[in-house]
């Protein structure tokens, strides 16, 4: 998988160096691509933004010198697998199912906005070009760029793909995944911390009032921390019937 992230400020992904996703970028597991938005800029300022029409504070971002930064970027504009990022507080929620379904993807494009954002009709461009473009929040508060959130992609993405992750059991059981619970709390050496003990269930070497204890713990956060998952829920996950184990 090829990711390609635009920036004006290009070092911010250093630490996407690091790591997992570094480990990754060595391996050739991930094709991760860094790219300083002012290359394509023209005059000598390297100007990227102007005023906005209509007025108003701030500048906006240019749609002549996106579009020539994105149509070298973007490998096969329309093809099957391509996608163009654009983080914005004003987007979609970016989930832990979206970034299921983009590690299957053969290339993302994160288009990473600053000042008051990117005009609106390089997206439409985008879009009738016929490739799949997504607006997408990493939450409900507003970060001065789209940086952190492309962070938040690509690391996401990138611990999905095959090989990034030692051993993809850890994926099965952590937040938000195929049960749509929070993580159960975790436990190491020593036994005894500050005077407090690990729950006697994870001790005993039960595997079963160990799965169980797990599962409990996990719905009892899930509902207490994000009732709004339990609705989400499978009926077949809230079964309590096997409790003989
Ligand atoms: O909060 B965010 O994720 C975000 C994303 C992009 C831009 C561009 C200007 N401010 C931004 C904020």
């Amino acid at each position: 998988m090829r990711i390609d992230v635009v920036s004006i400020f290009p070092d911010y992904l250093a630490a996407l160096d690091l790591s997992l996703v570094g480990k990754a970028r060595t391996a050739g597991l991930l094709d991760l691509r860094v790219h300083d938005l002012r290359d394509w800029a023209t005059d000598r300022h390297r100007t990227v933004d102007d005023t906005p029409f209509g007025g108003g504070a701030g500048m906006v971002m240019r749609p002549d010198v996106w579009s020539r930064a994105l149509d070298d970027v973007i490998e096969e504009p329309g093809a099957p697998g391509v996608r163009l990022v654009v983080p914005t507080p004003s987007g979609e929620v970016f989930t832990q199912r979206t970034a299921e379904a983009w590690a299957g993807e053969r290339q993302l494009v994160v288009a990473c906005g600053r000042y008051e954002g990117i005009d609106a009709r390089v997206v439409e461009h985008y879009r009738a070009t016929g490739v799949e473009v997504s607006e997408v929040s990493i939450g409900d508060y507003v970060l001065n760029g789209g940086e952190v959130a492309a962070l938040v992609v690509v690391e996401a993405v990138g611990r999905l793909l095959p090989g990034v992750v030692g051993n993809p059991e850890s994926l099965v059981e952590e937040s938000h995944g195929a049960a749509g619970l929070l993580e159960y709390p975790v436990y190491t050496k020593p036994a005894d911390w500050d005077g407090r003990e690990v729950p006697d269930v994870l001790l005993s070497g039960h595997h079963g009032r160990i799965a169980r204890w797990r599962r409990d713990q996990a719905l009892e956060r899930t509902a207490r921390r994000r009732p709004d998952l339990v609705a989400r829920l499978d009926p077949a996950t809230l079964d309590r019937s096997d409790r003989d184990v």
